[in-house]
């Protein structure tokens, strides 16, 4: 971790989360987890099944994979088969995995309003990395954090301030932004304001995470809303 202080005039950041705030990955997952349990032969899941497997990085996502099939997994074989998922995974990328309609011009919003933007994702960083740079939006972050570059991930309020940290922002002064409950509770933990999609992967509908505000497109993301948010803040 750097130990870089932030300037007292820092940017404001806006944290986005990944997997189903970003970019729709949930084709490629379920394709790459459903390869992965076929190796046990375990009924292939579903994009309905995928809200309650996803959210806490690939090794949870095979475990959950084989609890909703009450099948026992033990530690070496769930290492093997991350290994397998993770072949598959990155062989395909970024396969049909595209950001979300709005993304990239409300990238450039923010951005001509003076704000920095940072991933917080607990996908791990040997996938996030490369993804990120395959649909050419890694410039854009001033820090990108995976689920395994710091001892603790999302909901654990050190993820996201690490994040902030990383990109020489100040909590005080981010926001973050997230589809399910890990993001929502993770900004709780850290101090910092929430916007909650409804078009990603959670399992309950995301106003139910009680968020601070809940968006339905990236065209409602305006610097405006971050600037009324942050001013709010408690
Ligand atoms: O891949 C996951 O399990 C979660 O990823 P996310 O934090 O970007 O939603
Ligand atoms: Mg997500």
């Amino acid at each position: 971790m750097t130990s870089r202080k932030a300037p007292i005039l820092s940017a404001p950041l806006v944290i986005f989360d990944l997997d189903g705030t970003m970019i729709d990955t949930a084709h490629d997952l379920i394709d790459s987890l459903n390869y992965t349990i076929a190796a046990r032969d375990l009924a292939p899941v579903t994009f309905e099944d995928l809200t309650h497997l996803v959210g806490q990085g690939a090794r949870v996502m095979i475990r959950r994979a084989f609890a909703l099939r009450e099948q026992p997994i033990d530690d070496s074989e769930v290492e093997s088969l991350l290994e397998r998922f993770l072949g598959h995974y990155k062989e395909h990328m970024p396969g049909k995995s595209r950001a979300y309609d709005g993304l990239e011009a409300c990238l450039d919003r923010l951005q001509a309003a003076g704000y920095a933007a940072a991933v917080c994702t607990n996908k791990m960083e040997e996938l996030a990395l490369p993804l990120l740079e395959k649909l050419s939006l890694t410039s854009r972050f001033s820090a990108i954090t995976g689920g395994d570059t710091f001892a603790v991930r999302k909901p654990d309020a050190a993820h996201i301030l690490g994040t902030i940290e990383r990109a020489g922002a100040l909590p005080a002064r981010s926001i973050m932004i997230g589809d399910s409950i890990n993001d929502i509770m993770a900004a709780r933990n850290a101090g910092v304001p929430s916007i909650g999609v409804t078009f990603g992967y959670s399992d309950v509908p995301v106003a139910e995470l009680k968020p601070d505000h809940v968006i339905s497109h990236f065209d409602e993301l305006t610097p405006e809303l971050v600037s009324g948010l942050l001013a709010h803040r408690n």
